[in-house]
Parts: structure tokens; C-alpha cells; sequence
């Protein structure tokens, strides 16, 4: 399965020709990281360390502006998914740790059952005072170990903030606090929970398995919010009415209100017109030509993501906005990428909140992925320098850099992302070889302005899409598509890990304007 999927998903590029220089010399104190790796020392110059600047207006309204996001997805992962892709489940993962647990071990109180790190809730001025006061000691981080028994005591539900996380896995949805004690995880971690080895009758299932739908229907069904209020209003304008002047222009504000940009709303009337003037037109006429029309807009940035594995690692910085779903979708990368055979290492460059460092290392431990992390509050590019040299050194064959998006003003982003990939070139002048941006679909509009900060201030090579499920702004990719031309890789339909797949124009278009396949 393994190359198979790899060549389905992502490309691969010609060898790096240019050899790669010396590591500069470091002025920096050594810093340690969560795991056990060497740790180098930071690679930036003293005088490089303080960020810029005072506020810069563009990017305060930019980030200002975005509107609320919308509810999150109940759309889980199942253990079957999980195990299709070679990802040992996290409920597995638990039981592993709590049968140890039955001795003398151990459970981060920070991370319950099933649950998540809380990353939602902190706030800027936190995070600032964080930084202020000095740099914390990673035992913050990661506390200190307890005993089993307080741990199972943890209320399965955490509140650090204004909201809580749902669990990762579907089935820890249905667990309740004491179902399980550390006296009942199965002895063999390879069994599912609730089965055992040798001739032990087998228990009922406690939830029936659904029938595994596919990605276009899963497609559909994020999308539907979009397409039903585009298609409902589609066919409510077009009923017992011919083609004329009047009509076309209702359509085309109807298109640009759905967020699709004037380019393509312009599009469709325009072929509308020429096909149909004069004549009656039905719904089902738009939406055909409107899937035609924005299909294609799509097709030239539905492209797969170029992997060059001679670099050994290829390196991958994600970026964008803060809770725009980076660090889910880098431990959905990471899924598809170690499920596929590759060695991947997730590096938490997001060093401004300890959650999130924490939810990048438990999609580490959940993807068989390497990880490093730093203190709360140190340097990113630092880490980032370490990362890409402890990749190197573990002949990882992609590494993937999470940074933080909670950034007060435009220069300090600028300083901080221009600083991380300084300090990669050190060690490859082609490095970064990817920057991914990710962009929440519930923003709409604002995503517009967040794709041309981060172009500008990153150089953003390809577009993720995510929470395409259950908005009624998807059409806002096309509007992207049109405007920036920079590729989409994939699209998030969900927070469960195999809610990201590669983006497909004509599927997308189909899905938007509500047609079958
Ligand atoms: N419904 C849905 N939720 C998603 C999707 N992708 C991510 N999320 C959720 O969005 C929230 C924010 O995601 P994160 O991955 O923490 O976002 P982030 O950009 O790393 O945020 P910071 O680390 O705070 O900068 C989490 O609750 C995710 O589960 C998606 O495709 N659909």
C-alpha cells in the first residue's frame, strides 16, 4: 500500500542539486527538547533574536476581522480507519499505557482519556506575559509524572479555558468516566478493547459498525450546507422565469454572496447567457453549468504535494492563522505520510502555548512519528534549526514544522517566519521545501487576506483547506483558487485523522453545486 498511496497523494521531485553548506556558528544557549535527542544550540545570532516593530494595521484588522468560527465537527475517526492507515489508535495507545499503569505508571494529568490538550482559551496577552517573564522550564510542559490512580481521577472532561476539545478517536466518545480501569485493559495491545486472545467467547460490539461512505459522499456531506443554500436559492430565482438581463444579474449577486468571487460568478452568467438567453432555465441548468465553470477554476491548483525525498528530510513549515487547524492537519499529513512507510518527524515550532506543543507531540506518539519540542516561550527558529538537524541526523525522510499563527502584528510575524526559514537555508538553501498554509473555510472572506499576509510574509507555496464540513462558506476556495493561483493540496472535512484528502477539482465543483456523481 505503501508507494501506491505515497504516488497517489504526493509527487516527487528531482534530486536537490545544490550541496548543502556547513551549520553557522552558534552563538545561543543549548536548549533541550521533550525527548531524549541531542539538542543543538540556536543557530541565530544574538542580535537577530529581537523581533521588530510596532503594530502594523493591515494585519491587525486582517486578523481582527475574521469572523467566528463555526461549530466544530462531531465527525470522528474510527479504530477500523485508523488501523487501515497503519496509525495505531490512540484508545490503544491508552490501553497500552494504562496495563502499565496497573504497576507503578504513569498519565499526563494534562492529557485525559480521549481528550486532547485544551489549545482554545489563552489569550494574547498570556502569551505575551509568558514570554515576558522569562522562558519555562519544559517540566511545565510536560508534568510531572503521577500515580495512576489520581490520574484515572482526572474529570474526563477539561476545562482550561473558554471551551473543551472533543476526543480524538470515535470510540472515546462513547466511553464514560469509569468504564475502564487499568485492571481491564486487554493484555495484548494488538486486540481491540473488549476482546482477548486464545478461546475467550467474544463479546457483542458494543457500537454496530456504519457502512464506510466514500469520499465524494463524505465530500458531499460537508459541503452540503454550501450547496443547498446555493442550489435552494438557485431554484428559487430561476422558477417559471426566462433568461434575461434581470435574472443574470440576481444570479450573479446570489454567486458572489456565496463567496465564489466575481471572476467566477462572471463565469457562470456569462455561459448561462450565452447558452440559455431568452429561454427558461431550470436549477438544475445553473448548477450544471456552474460545476462546469468552477471546475474550471480548480483544475490548475488541484495539484498533489510535491515530496523531494533526497533531501532526506524534505521539509515541510506550516502556517496561517491561529486555530485555522495546523497542528490537526500536520498530525493528518503525518498519519498519511508514516502509514505510507516514511519516516516523519513533527517539530512544535508553535512555542508561544504549552497546549499546543502538547497536541503536536500526542499526533506524534499517535502517527509513529519522531517529535521535538522546546520551553514555552523560546525561540522558534531555534527549534526549527534543531529540528531540521535532528531529522537529518534520524535520516527522517519528511519533517514537518508547526508555527505559532497567534502573533500580535505584522512585524513580529514577519521577524518570526523570516527567521525560521533563514535559519533552515543554513542548513539547505532549498529548505523549507514546502510552506503549507492553512486556511479555515468558515472564515469566508477573511481568508482572502490571510492567504496574502502569509504569501507575502512566508512565501506559501500550497493551500489546505479545512473544516469544509458543515459550513456554508466553501465557495470561498473557489474565490481563493481564482485569486491566488497557488496550489491546493488537500482539504479538511472533519477533525478526525482521515478527514483530509487530496483536493479534487471536478469533485470539489460537483459537491458545491449540489450534483450526484
Ligand atoms: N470540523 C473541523 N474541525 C477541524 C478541522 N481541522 C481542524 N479542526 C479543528 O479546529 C480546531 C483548531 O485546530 P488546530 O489544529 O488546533 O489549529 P491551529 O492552527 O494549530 O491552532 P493554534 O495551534 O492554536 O495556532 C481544533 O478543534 C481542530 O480539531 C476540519 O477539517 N474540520
Amino acid at each position: 500500500m505503501a508507494l501506491s498511496f505515497i504516488k497517489k497523494v504526493f509527487t516527487f521531485g528531482k534530486p536537490a542539486e545544490e550541496p548543502v553548506p556547513e551549520a553557522a556558528e552558534r552563538e545561543l544557549e543549548p536548549r533541550s527538547s521533550d525527548e531524549d535527542l541531542p539538542i543543538a544550540a540556536d543557530p541565530v545570532l544574538a542580535e537577530e533574536m529581537d523581533t521588530a516593530g510596532g503594530p502594523a494595521a493591515d494585519i491587525d484588522e486582517a486578523l481582527a476581522e475574521q469572523e467566528p468560527v463555526e461549530a466544530q465537527s462531531e465527525l470522528l475517526p474510527t479504530v477500523d480507519d485508523l488501523g487501515d492507515m497503519g496509525v495505531v489508535p490512540l484508545s490503544l495507545l491508552e490501553a497500552e499505557a494504562e496495563a502499565n499503569a496497573d504497576d507503578a505508571a504513569v498519565a499526563p494529568p494534562s492529557v485525559p482519556s480521549g481528550h486532547l490538550p485544551h489549545k482554545g482559551g489563552d489569550r494574547l496577552e498570556d502569551d505575551a506575559a509568558v514570554r515576558e517573564e522569562g522562558r519555562v522550564e519544559p517540566t511545565e510542559v510536560f508534568p510531572e509524572e503521577i500515580p495512576a490512580e489520581e490520574a484515572h481521577n482526572i474529570p474526563v472532561e477539561v476545562e482550561q479555558g473558554s471551551q473543551s476539545l472533543p476526543p480524538l478517536v470515535g470510540e472515546m466518545s462513547d466511553r464514560t468516566e469509569g468504564d475502564v480501569t487499568p485492571a481491564e485493559a486487554p493484555p495484548n495491545p494488538i486486540l481491540p478493547r473488549g476482546f482477548a486472545s486464545g478461546p475467550v467467547a467474544e463479546p457483542e460490539p458494543l457500537v454496530t459498525p456504519q457502512p464506510r461512505l466514500s469520499w465524494f459522499q463524505r465530500l458531499r456531506n460537508g459541503l452540503a450546507r454550501t450547496s443547498s443554500q446555493l442550489t435552494g436559492q438557485i431554484a428559487a430565482l430561476f422558477t417559471k422565469r426566462k433568461l434575461d438581463d434581470e435574472t443574470l444579474q440576481d444570479l450573479e449577486d446570489l454567486l458572489i454572496q456565496a463567496d465564489l468571487g466575481v471572476e467566477t460568478a462572471m463565469r457562470v452568467t456569462d455561459t448561462l447567457a450565452s447558452e440559455r438567453y431568452g429561454k427558461d432555465v431550470t436549477g438544475e441548468d445553473v448548477s450544471r453549468i456552474m460545476a462546469s465553470e468552477i471546475a474550471k477554476v480548480l483544475k490548475p491548483v488541484a495539484k498533489p504535494l510535491q515530496l523531494d525525498l533526497s533531501h532526506k528530510p524534505h521539509v515541510i513549515l506550516v502556517v496561517g492563522v491561529n486555530g485555522t487547524g495546523k497542528t490537526t492537519t500536520i498530525g493528518k499529513l503525518a498519519a498519511k505520510l508514516s502509514g505510507s512507510g516514511l519516516k516523519v518527524m513533527l517539530a512544535a515550532g508553535d512555542t508561544f502555548r504549552a497546549a499546543a506543543i502538547e497536541q503536536l507531540k500526542i499526533w506524534a506518539d499517535r502517527t509513529k512519528s519522531e517529535f521535538i519540542g522546546t520551553k514555552l516561550g523560546a525561540d522558534a527558529a531555534g527549534l526549527a534549526y534543531d529540528a531540521f538537524e535532528q531529522a537529518k541526523a534520524r535520516k527522517c525522510d519528511v519533517l514537518i514544522i508547526d508555527t505559532a499563527g497567534r502573533l500580535q502584528n505584522k512585524a513580529e510575524l514577519m521577524a518570526e517566519l523570516e527567521k525560521i526559514v533563514r535559519v533552515l537555508g543554513k542548513l539547505d538553501p532549498d529548505a523549507p521545501h514546502t510552506v503549507l498554509q492553512t486556511l479555515d473555510a468558515t472564515t469566508g472572506q477573511n481568508a482572502l487576506n490571510q492567504v496574502e499576509i502569509f504569501r507575502n510574509v512566508a512565501g506559501v507555496s500550497g493551500l489546505i483547506m479545512t473544516k469544509l464540513d458543515g459550513t456554508a462558506r466553501g465557495g470561498i476556495l473557489v474565490a481563493i483558487s481564482a485569486k491566488h493561483k497557488l496550489p491546493v493540496y488537500f482539504i479538511g472535512v472533519g477533525e478526525g485523522v482521515d478527514d483530509l484528502e487530496p483536493f479534487e477539482a471536478e469533485d470539489f465543483a460537483q459537491a458545491i453545486a449540489g450534483i450526484s456523481q
